[in-house]
């Protein structure tokens, strides 16, 4: 079982953002958990609900033992129906009458009515006359023919509902091992089981791509996040500054790629973004894979708040950290103030990496190309790719060698030099 730090959840306003990790409900701690646990349940709490009283309610995200589809075996069956009832309830009737007391009492409601119809047929046939004068029998009859019909309905829409429900997880699961957040195993009796995956770094990084492909965010997608992070894997940066956080997809690719000791200052001047990432951090280094590393990986993050112009000198000023690898993803039209701004800080043979500087080449970011290509202290190349979820549009990153202030310019028109800088 695993808690998560409820806390730092709620520094980071997770419940008002309430992106919920995976899919789940809230369930009455004291009067599931024994349950829970005797099928196999993890829970993370992400954070408390409310707390009232003894009435303790918590978000649980559930990492369950869905049983698979094609079992068959009575106790399987057996679980299956008791997890789907556990996770069932919606609202508070469901919560305290669950299925199979309701199907009990609609089953024996629509049983009586029937009997009570049939008991009241065969009085009708037996003596007509008399019923018929009485007039209880065709009144009778009727109650009773509309409760079977009301009691029979209901046990046959409460079972489909049931049905639809079991239908619709299953769709969720096929869906969840599709995109990669759950997988399959075979249990120790043999049986094939599915169960989501931990939240941690690489959980984190598949969320933010699912988002940033449906809706087009702004992040620099899996293709040029490859080659960034073959670059940080190349380089062993130390330290790597990031302008531009915006949810942390790229300071989270780059900061798995760090040797160990490294990290990654990133810069962000809004503050609803720099919560969200800050959020993404958190969790991204949560799970038993970050548990067996030195540093998780979250943790290699550090978000900073501010316009990079200004907050970057200020953060660097006065420290003997010099930058090893310094990533440029904010306003196109300012990335030339970004690396003038950082400079002073840079470590000779450190590599500037420019993202869109493609689609951006004749735009924004012209000044900032016409500045690292034409600099003798820089060695500069473009690495064309195509933009971040799209297959049809050029894009490009360009990649600077920083050979050093004015010593390392002249060693550069020398040449020899530059092979050393990027050795
Ligand atoms: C393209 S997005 C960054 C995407 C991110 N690097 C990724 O790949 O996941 C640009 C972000 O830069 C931020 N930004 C723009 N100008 C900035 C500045 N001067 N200082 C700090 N952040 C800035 C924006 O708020 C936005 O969140």
């Amino acid at each position: 079982m695993c808690f998560f730090d409820t806390k730092a959840a709620r520094a980071f306003s997770l419940q008002r953002l309430n992106m919920r990790c995976v899919e789940g409900h809230r369930h009455h701690w004291s009067n599931r958990l024994a349950a829970f646990k005797e099928h196999n349940v993890r829970f993370h709490v992400i954070a408390p609900k409310q707390r009232t009283g003894a009435a303790r309610r918590l978000r649980l995200t559930v990492a369950a033992s869905l049983p698979p589809d094609d079992r068959s075996d009575a106790e399987a069956s057996k679980r299956r129906a008791m997890e789907d009832e556990l996770r069932d309830p919606k609202n508070f009737l469901e919560f305290f009458l669950p299925r199979p007391l309701r199907l009990a009492f609609f089953g024996a409601s629509a049983a009586s009515c029937l009997i009570a119809t049939l008991l009241t047929a065969v009085r009708l046939v037996q003596s007509p006359a008399l019923e018929l004068a009485e007039g209880t029998a065709p009144r009778d009859l009727i109650v009773n023919l509309i409760g079977l019909a009301t009691f029979a309905s209901l046990y046959v829409y409460d079972q489909q509902q049931a049905q639809a429900r079991i239908e619709r997880r299953r769709e969720i699961r096929e869906a969840q091992i599709a995109f990669g957040d759950r997988e399959v195993f075979v249990n120790d009796k043999g049986e094939k089981m599915s169960r989501l995956k931990e939240v941690n770094d690489d959980w984190i990084l598949r969320r933010l791509e699912r988002w940033g492909r449906r809706d087009g965010m702004p992040f620099i997608g899996p293709a040029k996040g490859a080659i960034l992070q073959q670059l940080v894997a190349d380089k062993r940066p130390l330290l790597v500054v990031e302008v531009g956080t915006m949810a942390g997809y790229s300071a989270l690719l780059m900061a798995q790629a760090l040797p160990p000791g490294g990290r990654v200052v990133s810069f962000e001047k809004d503050l609803t973004w720099l919560l969200v990432a800050k959020r993404f951090m958190w969790q991204a280094s949560q799970g038993e894979k970050n548990a067996g590393l030195d540093t998780r990986v979250g943790d290699r993050v550090q978000v900073e708040w501010g316009d990079a112009r200004e907050a970057l000198p200020r953060a660097l000023r006065g420290g003997s950290d010099r930058i090893d690898l310094l990533f440029l993803d904010g306003t196109p039209r300012e990335y030339l103030a970004y690396l003038k701004a950082a400079e002073p800080y840079m470590a000779p043979g450190a590599l500037v990496v420019a993202d869109n500087a493609g689609v951006f080449a004749q735009g924004g970011l012209r000044p900032y190309l016409e500045y690292v290509r034409g600099s003798p202290a820089y060695r500069s190349e473009l690495v064309a790719c195509k933009l971040e979820w799209r297959e049809d549009v050029e894009d490009g990153i360009e990649v600077s060698t920083y050979l050093g202030g004015p010593a390392g310019a002249k060693e550069a028109e020398g040449g020899s030099a530059r092979e050393a800088a990027v050795a």
